[in-house]
């Protein structure tokens, strides 16, 4: 089974808007950080979306106004299991300008059927990016 991970490439005109930004989200950081699957987290899904939905317009506007492909992760990493992609994540991670995952959202082997718009949302809301 492929291991993913992922990340995604966008630009905003301030990235510290985009860090207070995650201190709301900070209960969604948490359960996903936890490494678990979210193929079985209906309900919490539910719940990130609606933290989602709840963010401050104003504070969202610019990143909710990028371009779909923004939104969408630019770079992933695909490996078998055991193969080292962690430490390939973390290692990408330590660099200043990239953002990435910290759970592995295992879109494409367990979460598929979810569609693209949640990949888009997780994308969002774990302010999944590389800044470029
Ligand atoms: N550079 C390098 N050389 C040799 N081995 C390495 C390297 N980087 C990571 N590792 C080992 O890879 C194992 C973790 O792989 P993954 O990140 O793919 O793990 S997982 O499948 O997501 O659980 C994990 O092995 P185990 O400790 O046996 O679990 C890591 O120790």
């Amino acid at each position: 089974m492929p291991n993913l991970a992922y990340g995604s490439v966008t630009r905003h005109e301030s990235d510290a808007e985009v860090d207070n930004q995650g201190s709301s989200l900070g209960a969604s950081r948490d359960l996903l950080n936890n490494e678990n699957d979210l193929d079985s987290r209906g309900e919490e899904w539910d719940e990130i979306r609606g933290e989602a939905k709840a963010l401050d317009d104003n504070a969202m506007s610019g990143f909710l106004n990028e371009s779909e492909s923004k939104k969408l992760p630019q770079a992933i990493i695909i490996g078998v299991k055991k193969g080292g992609t962690r430490a390939l994540l973390e290692f990408l991670r330590l660099h200043p300008d990239i953002r990435a995952v910290g759970a592995e959202p295992h879109f494409f082997d367990r979460n598929y059927d979810k569609g693209l718009e949640w990949y888009r949302y997780i994308t969002l809301i774990l302010g999944i990016y590389f800044k470029l």
